[in-house]
């Protein structure tokens, strides 16, 4: 499915992701670690065409996606839509108009200027956000949600663009424990029920352990662990981290409570079914 293959991005003299390759071949759940720094931000804004790469090819079905250049590029963006720790939602507008501008680019000048929507995009939004859980709030300003559901109306907003594959840049970095559960119980469930690919940056160990099929630890711009969360040792994470003996796990703990996170057992079953 996706082929990374010796992707560089150097910042003046830095290297912030250091020659990386790795091959998904599946819609998995891929969870990307690693400390503050470690490139994590920068190879998913590569990914989506948000920064340039220096060098290297991320080959999807036959075509290196860096290479995509205007109108070629945008039906890329719309293709693996991306969602940000700070929802980056228009405040001021309503939840089902943030929906919609997931797919704003479709639009005429015209429409876009009157606001007008066509009748089967609305229903599509409300529907999205029904699934959801929270086609109650669609009337409401952005601003008046609460964290995890603005989190929420920014993975309807992606949804709205139909795309492979979800891109999410510490997506519960800003939440409490029990939304920070929402999110990625609604992550995995688009990647279980969906079979769209997630690849998300994670901070924290217990996340990475619990949601994701596959894990990648970069550390100063390279990829020094690619494995399945049973593989993800404290030892291991200590290396990802470049942390010492004092290492603790808690520290990068969201507090998730174990018993009530759907887990990858729980996937299973679904796909199972
Ligand atoms: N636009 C930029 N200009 C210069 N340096 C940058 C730029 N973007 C990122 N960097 C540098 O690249 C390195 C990797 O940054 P990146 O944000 O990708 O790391 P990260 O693993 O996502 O960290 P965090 O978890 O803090 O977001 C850092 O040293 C950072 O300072």
């Amino acid at each position: 499915m996706l082929q990374v293959r010796n992707v560089s991005r150097v910042f003046g003299q830095k290297a912030a992701v250091d020659n990386i390759s790795f091959d998904i071949d599946r819609p998995a759940f891929v969870g990307i670690i690693g400390r503050s720094g470690a490139g994590k931000s920068t190879f998913l804004r590569m990914m989506n065409r948000l920064t340039d790469a220096s060098t290297g090819q991320i080959m999807v079905e036959g075509r290196d996606i860096l290479a995509l250049k205007g109108a070629a590029a945008r039906a890329w963006q719309s293709n693996c839509a991306m969602i940000f720790q700070q929802f980056n939602l228009v405040p001021r507008m309503d939840v089902a108009s943030n929906v919609l501008h997931g797919i704003l680019n479709r639009r005429s000048t015209l429409q876009t200027l009157f606001n007008l929507w066509p009748r089967a995009d609305i229903l599509k939004a409300l529907e999205i956000l029904d699934r959801l859980g929270i086609a109650e709030q669609a009337p409401k300003r952005a601003e008046a949600l609460s964290g995890g559901q603005q989190q929420r109306v920014a993975i309807a907003r992606a949804l709205m663009q139909d795309p492979r594959i979800i891109l999410a840049d510490e997506p519960i970095a800003s939440l409490d424990p029990m939304n920070a559960q929402i999110v990625m119980d609604t992550l995995k469930r688009i990647n279980v029920e969906d079979g769209r690919m997630v690849i998300a940056n994670l901070h924290t160990l217990d996340t990475a352990r619990r949601y994701c099929d596959r894990v990648i630890g970069m550390r100063d711009g390279r990829i020094v662990f690619d494995g399945t969360p049973e593989q993800l040792s404290t030892g291991v994470a200590r290396d990802i981290y470049g942390a010492d003996d004092s290492f603790n796990e808690a520290a990068t703990s969201t507090s998730i409570p174990a018993d009530t996170a759907p887990d990858r057992a729980w996937a299973e079953r679904m796909l199972a079914n």
